[in-house]
């Protein structure tokens, strides 16, 4: 069997263009969606995170204002700057690009951003709405492996998910949205042994771990669907996977490519967590607009 692709670029895109209608309609009745994304340093990938983010905001119309920070900046510095974009109305989503520097602690950046404006989805109290089952802003990894699942029709209640990796950003996250939509959840982890006896029992198997080549095909059930999360340099400089995908794809019945997969869904849906909070804002100072 070869697996089908799932497109992430593609569906990606289709979304953006979607979105671009809902946007102008939103700005007609005056209300312009913003994001402010807040850098801090010169990491290379991050700065091409970063630009790709602001990119992909004047594609649909979102008002984007980037905020550089130097490496040596100090914690006090960067949390004022978070205060203020909580307190500007022209702002309704804030993004701190991560990892961030030693001097800082993330977490006290993460909680310092408004829980209104947390487009990431990584403050305590949208983790713990969704742990709740309560509607919230979702990290935006885990939300765009959902809608790549729906995109081609896999279904996911009733499913064994198994994931491998226990980020804040996508494992633990995506363990709860999957729960929510009604999956038996698994989260493998560096201490899990062996590894294989828990992904060979997977029908939706997502690595996210940041190893490359960690999981081959002889770690696969025939047939089912493989989310790589991954992205890694492999020693040519090319950007790989965890799961070697020549082989897996011959075994998998569905699995996303790297680049091209869940990187540009993740793109796309901090600009879907974007509108939703632009939209809470204005629904809330006038609740009678549509
Ligand atoms: N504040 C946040 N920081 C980080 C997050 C996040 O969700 N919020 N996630 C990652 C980085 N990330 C988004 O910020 C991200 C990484 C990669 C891609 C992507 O589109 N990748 C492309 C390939 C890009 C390349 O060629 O290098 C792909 O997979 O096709 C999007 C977003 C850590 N930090």
């Amino acid at each position: 069997m070869t697996a089908q692709l799932i497109d992430g670029k593609g569906i990606a895109g289709a979304k953006r263009l979607a979105m671009k209608a809902t946007v102008e309609k939103l700005k007609s009745e005056g209300m312009v969606p913003g994001l402010a994304v807040i850098l801090v340093g010169e990491n290379p990938a991050s700065q091409s995170y970063v630009k790709g983010k602001i990119r992909d905001c004047k594609e649909v119309g979102i008002y984007s204002e980037l905020v550089r920070f130097p490496e040596s900046v100090s914690e006090a510095e960067l949390l004022d700057e978070i205060r203020k974009l909580n307190e500007k109305d022209s702002i309704h989503g804030i993004l701190v690009q991560l990892p961030l520097p030693k001097q800082i602690s993330e977490r006290k950046v993460i909680q310092t951003i408004s829980p209104a404006k947390d487009v990431d989805g990584f403050h305590p109290i949208s983790l713990g709405k969704m742990m709740t089952g309560q509607d919230s802003f979702v990290p935006c990894t885990p939300a765009g492996i959902i809608e790549m699942l729906q995109a081609v029709n896999v279904q996911i209640a009733g499913k064994h998910v198994v994931i491998v990796g226990r980020s804040n950003i996508v494992g633990k996250p995506a363990s709860l949205l999957f729960l929510n939509h009604n999956a038996t959840v698994t989260i493998c982890h560096s201490k899990t042994t062996p590894l294989a006896q828990y992904t060979k029992q997977a029908d939706v198997l997502v690595v996210a771990v940041g190893h490359a080549g960690l999981i081959s095909a002889e770690d696969i059930k025939p047939g089912a669907v493989v989310i790589d999360v991954g992205m890694n340099r492999n020693a040519a400089g090319r950007l790989v996977g965890d799961v070697e995908f020549e082989e897996a794809k011959e075994k998998a019945s569905f699995i996303t490519p790297v680049p091209g997969g869940v990187g540009p869904m993740t793109r796309v849906m901090l600009l879907e967590n974007t509108l939703k909070a632009a939209r809470n804002f204005f629904m809330e100072r006038e609740p009678h607009a549509k």
